[in-house]
């Protein structure tokens, strides 16, 4: 079947919402919430396509795009490809044209919006933010705080704590009161720890060992944000199949952490994020420089330790 590739737009006002459209209910999905865009025509670049089909649908002329993320989805009657930009900037109003209803929801409010099942990537691209910050090394409990504390001053809004020396239940009493400051400042945090213990978090992390050891990913975290760490085409066709969402690959650049790792460079970090059905961030030797070329390379940004901690 011939994979149908497809231009899709993210618009954002001032306040942040964004613009959802409903698809008329005889459309392919139809009746379900869309992202405006369309189908790319024969010698159309991308950005054509959807400064065309978003002027054709909503009357909006859009000039500058940033890319969020591709994903390949099979529908059984229909293959799409669906390439999401970011519109940085537009004029005009939007209405809709072709008659569809328009909604501007906040990010946190789409997930109760019915959107086709390919969206749930976007959806979820869309509500994370571009830089996790993994905490390292701490020498007592109250440095490791202060240390989140000031994660957290510099706008982290998403956190892993990672403290493999820590035994189970010091590492989990810890993990509540870093995930209470981070809810204070409207963050979130996920814990790298074994999924199948209980904890309190926004979600679990797993490294490379447990990514393997999961057949399934446990119905206890269907609502809890399940990421992995990934280093190969292998690992993140499990990450696939479980259905996580989100993923780090590394080593993008050399890293202090991890010196005799052979860095993939961005070619094949962009190579990578083209078959990852969720958003994919860049760990290894990065920095707040790196996430415009993250995303340029299919990512959602980047992840590290020592830039930000
Ligand atoms: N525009 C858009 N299409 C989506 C989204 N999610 C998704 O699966 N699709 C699929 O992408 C395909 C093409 O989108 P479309 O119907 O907007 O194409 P179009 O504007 O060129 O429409 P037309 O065929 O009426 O000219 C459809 O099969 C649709 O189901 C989305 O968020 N936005
Ligand atoms: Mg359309």
């Amino acid at each position: 079947m011939k994979q149908v590739h497809v231009a899709v737009g993210v618009i954002t006002d001032a306040n942040g919402k964004i613009l959802i459209a409903k698809r008329p209910q005889v459309a392919h999905q139809g009746g379900l919430w869309e992202f405006p865009g369309g189908k790319v025509e024969p010698g159309e670049t991308v950005q054509q396509a959807l400064t065309r089909e978003l002027f054709e649908e909503l009357d909006v002329q859009c000039s500058d795009f940033v890319p969020v993320i591709q994903i390949s989805h099979d529908y059984g009657d229909k293959q799409v490809l669906l390439d999401v930009y970011r519109v940085v900037s537009f004029t005009g109003t939007a209405i809709g044209k072709e008659g569809q209803p328009l909604n501007w929801v906040s990010p946190s409010e789409l997930g109760s919006y019915p959107f086709p099942a390919a969206n749930y990537p976007i959806v979820n691209a869309l509500q994370l933010p571009d830089r996790l910050v993994i905490t390292g090394d701490f020498a007592s409990q109250p440095e490791c705080l202060a240390r989140v504390d000031a994660c957290l001053v510099r706008g982290a809004k998403l956190l892993q704590l990672r403290a493999p020396e820590l035994e189970q239940e010091a590492f989990i009493r810890l993990a509540q009161r870093v995930l209470a400051r981070c809810h204070r400042e409207g963050a979130k945090l996920v814990i790298n720890a074994d999924p199948s213990q209980p904890f309190t978090a926004d979600g679990v992390h797993l490294n490379g060992k447990r990514l393997s050891d999961m057949s399934e990913r446990p119905p206890a975290l269907a609502d809890l944000l399940v990421g992995a760490s990934c280093h190969s085409a292998q690992d993140i066709h499990k990450a696939n199949r479980l259905g996580l969402d989100y993923i780090f690959l590394s080593p993008v650049q050399p890293s202090a952490s991890h010196p005799n790792a052979k860095p993939l460079g961005w070619a094949a970090f962009a190579e990578f994020t083209a078959f990852a059905k969720m958003p994919v961030y860049a760990l290894g030797g990065m920095s707040d420089d790196n996430i415009l070329t993250a995303k340029e390379a299919g990512g959602q940004g980047v992840a590290g330790i020592s830039a930000w901690w």
